[in-house]
Parts: C-alpha cells; structure tokens; sequence
C-alpha cells in the first residue's frame, strides 16, 4: 500500500512530506492508521544529528495514537479497529526483563529496533525502492506504520486522539518518572529542571503525588506561567547563574536539598546541579533528558558518598501495554491534564513548523493531525 509520511532524509534538513511504498503486517506485526502524532524533543535531537543510533534515511515520530487496520498472523491480542498507542518501550511480558519485575526495559525487540528494523531484519517502508528506516520501533510521522504486536497498547476508544497520543511519550514519561521510578511521597520536596513537555508533566506528577515544594527552574521565564498551571509552587530562573549558585539556592529554599530533582533538559551540565541540589543523605536525581551522542555527566564522588543517589528514566519506568491503558483513563476521568499542553495542531504538511515552534520556545506540545 501507500501512505503519506514525513520523511527525515538527511541529518538536519526539513522532513519531506512523500508518498511511501508500505508492506503490509508480517507474523505477530500490525497495520496501524496513525490518527495523530506529538512531535517530541528526542524527534528533534535524533533529526539534529545528535543521537548516536540515528540512522537515515527514517520516518521519525514516537508518540501516536490511531486504529489497527490489519493484523498479520498469530496476532491475538488486538484487532481490526482497536484504538491504540505505539510503544517505542514494548512489553512482551516473556523476556528476562519483563519477567523481572524489576524494570519496564523489555529487551524482545531492542537489537533491531535500535538499527531501524522490524525484528525480522527488514524494514516495511520503502521510497522509488530503496528502503526507508523505522524510528524506535514507531514512525509515527507517518499516516500508516506497522508495528509488533508487542509494541502496541490497546486503549479505550473515547479517548480522543489529538490528546491521548501525548501519552505516547511525554505524559507516561514525565508522571512515570514521579510515580514509577522516584516513587515520591507525600510532603517530598520536588524540584524539576526543564519545563517543557517531559517537565510540566513531571510537575503534574508530583502535585498528584502530593508533593510538598514543587520548585520548577528554567531559563524561558514564560515557564513560569506554564508550570503554576500544573502545580508548581515555586520559580527560579538560572538564566546567568552559575552551578554554585543553583545548588545553594535549592538548598536553602528547600532547608537542605530536594528530596528528588528531575532532570528533564537533556543537558548534562544541568543533570549534575540536578545532582547536587540533592539532599545530602538521601536525596535522588533521576535523568530523563536524552543527552547529545558524545556527551557525558561528572560529579565529585564524594557527592554519592554523602547520600545522594543518582538514576535515570525511560517511559518513565512504565509497562506500555499494562500501564498506558491506565493513564488514558486518568487522563479520561480527569486526574491529569493533557489538553492545555497542547499548544499547536498542524498538518502533516506543517510537521517542520512544529519543529522550529520547539526551538524557538514558544510551544509546549505540537501534534500533527492526519
Ligand atoms: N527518558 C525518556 O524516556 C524521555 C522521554 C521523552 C523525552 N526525553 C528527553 O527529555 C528532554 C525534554 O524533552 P521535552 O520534549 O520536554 O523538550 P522541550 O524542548 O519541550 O523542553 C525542554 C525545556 O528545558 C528548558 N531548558 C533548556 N536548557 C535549560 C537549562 N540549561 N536550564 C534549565 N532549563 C533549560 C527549555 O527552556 C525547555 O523549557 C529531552 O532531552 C528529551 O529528549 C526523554
Ligand atoms: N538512542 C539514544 C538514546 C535515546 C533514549 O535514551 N531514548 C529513551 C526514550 S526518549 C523518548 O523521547 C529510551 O527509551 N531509552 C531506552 C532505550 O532506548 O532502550 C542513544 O543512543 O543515546
Ligand atoms: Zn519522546
Ligand atoms: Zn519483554
């Protein structure tokens, strides 16, 4: 078959909106129609040439929602014309690391995944006959994909889809990180470096986990506003402040440290005042930024030694076809918010204006409506 997709051909350049040659579901694959599609930071980074498994030419996009159109052989757990969400985090619950209980990593699929392939070896999309590569297993910018089975979460079908794609990615990975892999208490001090998509949806977190301070720092003072909607208590500004002053000013507004900090900039610089705004004792970082192929986080180990902890997140600790079912219906009945993060609706047409929206800081979450 066909389908318009928007095409990453080379590092840096605009996406092309083209016509693609797609096959259709093999074995334990399934056709999915992409109702809409968010456009994330790690689209942006991977698009930029900074991801060290980017590969080109690919249909980027990871954070969709749509119908299941076709479904190949031995599929059993969905079905023509079930709602569901791509996960670029699958869950095949038969791996070592499904079967854990410690980790929502699942390796099933990772080693083709991650060099663009469907776990057959081969790629569905093709363009005037030369392949076209998948992104993390997903290619949401694309108006039809194929999936594995596993790396599909079925969802209620009035959830609509302009809004529930955002679950994609930023919501499950910004509130996982708060109540999957923090696990923040009631009357923990929060405070969380970046506001953007990943960012205001880890403040949302940590208001429903009942967090005490919620301290959101950023360099745009337009966050501001955005991160009181959600839950934020407190504001700082570290535009031209130096490490040294970030830490003894989260230090002393939060008599000592945070209780956990949340890295969601991508910046490694960022994740090691992340770090050492910590509380000495007990305090956590957790990373969820994805950083630029090559760079690398340091700290004194003598900030380990006394207490703090460092971590990372990916899907915010959640098991896709368990847990993203649950979070559309918080999302449904109201326990979360996703429609006021969604600042811009474009055409596929419109997919690069999403992009340099995000660049210049003026947008929250775009998503593209097919
Ligand atoms: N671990 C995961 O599973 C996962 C999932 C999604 C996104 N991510 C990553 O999370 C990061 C954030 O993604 P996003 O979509 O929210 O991006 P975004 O562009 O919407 O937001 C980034 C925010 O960080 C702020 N910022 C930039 N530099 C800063 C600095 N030095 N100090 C303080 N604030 C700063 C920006 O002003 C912006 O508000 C990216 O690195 C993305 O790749 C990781
Ligand atoms: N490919 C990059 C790392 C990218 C990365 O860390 N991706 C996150 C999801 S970001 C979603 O917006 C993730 O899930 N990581 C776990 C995994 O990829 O298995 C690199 O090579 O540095
Ligand atoms: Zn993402
Ligand atoms: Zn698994």
């Amino acid at each position: 078959m066909k389908t318009r997709a928007a095409v990453a051909f080379a590092p840096k350049q605009p996406l092309e909106i083209v016509e693609l040659d797609l096959e259709g579901p093999k074995a334990g694959e399934v056709l999915v129609e992409i109702m809409a599609t968010g456009i994330c930071h790690t689209d942006a980074y991977t698009l930029d040439g900074l991801d060290s498994e980017g590969i080109f030419p690919s249909v980027l996009g990871h954070e969709g929602a749509g119908i299941v159109r076709e479904v190949g052989a031995g599929v059993t757990s969905v079905k023509p014309g079930d709602h569901v969400i791509p996960l670029y985090t699958p869950e095949c619950r038969q791996c070592k690391s499904c079967l854990s209980g410690k980790t929502n990593l699942c390796t099933a699929i990772r080693a083709t995944q991650g060099k663009g392939l469907m776990p057959d070896g081969t790629t569905r999309f093709s363009y005037k006959g030369e392949p076209i590569f998948h992104y993390m297993g997903c290619s949401t910018f694309s108006n039809f994909t194929v999936l594995p089975e596993i790396a599909v979460a079925k969802i209620r079908e009035d959830a609509p889809f302009q809004t529930s794609c955002y679950i994609g990615c930023g919501v499950t990975t910004g509130v996982g990180a708060v109540t999957n892999t923090a696990k923040v208490q009631v009357g923990d001090n929060v405070v969380v470096f970046g506001l953007g998509g990943i960012g205001l949806n880890v403040i949302q977190g940590a208001r429903l986990a009942g967090a005490n301070m919620i301290v959101g720092i950023d360099i745009n003072p337009d966050r501001e506003e955005w991160g009181r909607k959600f839950g934020m208590t407190h504001f700082l500004n570290t535009k031209g402040m130096s490490r040294d002053e970030v830490v003894a000013k989260v230090v002393e507004m939060t008599d000592g440290g945070a209780d956990y900090t949340f890295d969601c900039t991508g910046n490694t610089e960022v994740m090691r005042t992340a770090l050492e705004a910590c509380h000495r004792g007990w305090g956590t970082s957790i990373i969820i930024g994805v950083a630029e192929a090559g760079k690398e986080i340091a700290t004194r180990p003598f900030q380990l030694v006394t207490g703090r902890n460092w971590r990372g997140t990916a899907f915010g600790g959640a098991k896709g076809r368990t847990d993203v079912p649950k979070i559309v219906d918080w999302y449904m009945d109201g326990k979360i918010e996703i429609d006021p993060m969604i600042t811009h609706v474009l055409s596929l047409e419109e997919i690069n204006k999403g992009f340099d929206l995000m660049h210049a800081g003026e947008s929250i979450r775009s998503v593209v409506v097919f």
